[in-house]
């Protein structure tokens, strides 16, 4: 590890946390300590610092039965770590690495819980988003210094994904078998994850030990297809999903379907580098009460999943409640990465 990564990791303190996210049903976990949580760690501690490009990490509690020393990076030999990258559109500045705060209480107030090394959720920079009712990107007021970080273009949005896992990585964090989840737009850059990096132009340098698992949860796949012919339903939303897309990767189509996982030119599941002998796993979680976004992602993906034979086990697991319910509880995300978590050893 060099010393700035090192620095960087050091420098946030552990929170304990003990609150239990369930109290009716799970009452000996209150005031004991359930996990230690640490908030906006800078992964690219060579550059200016930004909010946008940080990460949280929750780890259980040390079998020492002490606090964690500040530098501690939990092993991660026969442990798997669960990373996790929000939605939002890749342009809401409201939503962050903390919607992973419930899922993850869940998760480290689970019984299972400690066989986990650990949890992370990354932000990333953020497109513009000029009609923000309350925190417009750039901003409204004449005079006002844009920041940058939310003037972001794909692939920006994946580069500092890829970064803050590499990052990790560094630390020896997610070294083994991790599994890679995404919400919404977050389940995209999961996949994306997966893909070959020079997709987005970018060198190898920023090359990634990828995902044993990918888990996407509401996810966006085919955005040019929506566009192009939203369900029927959903078809209110279509100048919304336009407007994020073209904010996101610009006015060309094309670039659309080449950055999407259910449409990107050749099939990229090749590429992906599950680990040695393992089977590449995606989960595709879709809740039929979702009104954003309609189970047809869900089909597309799969669809182009499962385009050869034997390349990648498909699963599919149940969810229910609005878009952003699944996150906002954190229940069933945290039942979903758990049982994902634990499969890895039967891989
Ligand atoms: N809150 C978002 C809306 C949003 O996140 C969204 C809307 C439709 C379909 C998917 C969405 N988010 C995916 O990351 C926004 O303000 O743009």
């Amino acid at each position: 590890m060099s010393s700035p990564d090192w620095a960087a990791w050091a420098s946030i303190p552990w929170t304990p946390l003990t609150a239990s996210p369930d109290t009716t049903t799970i009452t000996d976990t209150n005031n004991k300590t359930i996990g230690y949580h640490k908030h906006h760690v800078p992964y690219l501690p060579q550059s200016t610092p930004s909010p946008w490009q940080t990460l949280d990490v929750w780890i259980p509690p040390p079998s020492t039965g002490s606090p964690p020393p500040r530098n501690l990076i939990p092993s991660s030999a026969n442990r798997p770590w669960l990373i996790f990258i929000h939605g939002g559109a890749w342009r809401d500045p409201f939503v962050t690495s903390s919607a992973f705060s419930s899922a993850a209480l869940h998760i480290l107030s689970s019984p299972t819980g400690p066989q986990i090394a650990g949890l992370a959720s990354l932000n990333y920079r953020l497109s513009p988003y000029p009609s923000h009712p309350t925190s417009p990107s750039p901003p409204s007021k004449p005079g006002a210094t844009p920041d940058p970080a939310r003037l972001a273009r794909h692939p920006d949005h994946i580069h500092d994904v890829l970064a803050g896992i590499g990052y990790l990585q560094r630390l020896g964090a997610a070294s083994g078998p991790y599994v890679l989840a995404g919400h919404s737009c977050g389940a995209t850059m999961a996949f994306q994850a997966a893909m070959d990096p020079s997709r987005w132009g970018l060198s190898p340098a920023i090359c990634i030990a990828q995902p044993a698992a990918l888990v996407g949860l509401n996810g966006l796949y085919d955005l040019a297809g929506f566009i192009a012919s939203p369900p029927a339903k959903y078809a209110g939303l279509r100048d919304a999903y336009a407007e994020f897309t073209c904010a996101a990767f610009g006015d060309d189509e094309t670039a659309w379907r080449a950055a999407c996982p259910a449409t990107a030119d050749g099939w990229w599941p090749r590429e992906w580098d599950a680990g040695r002998e393992r089977r590449r796993r995606v989960v595709l979680v879709q809740s039929c009460e979702d009104s954003l976004v309609p189970r047809q992602q869900l089909e597309s993906m799969r669809g182009y999943l499962e385009r050869e034979e034997g390349v990648v086990e498909v699963l599919e697991m149940e969810a229910l409640g609005e878009h952003d319910g699944i996150w906002v509880s954190g229940e069933r995300m945290a039942q979903i990465l758990l049982e994902v978590a634990a499969g890895l050893g039967q891989a």
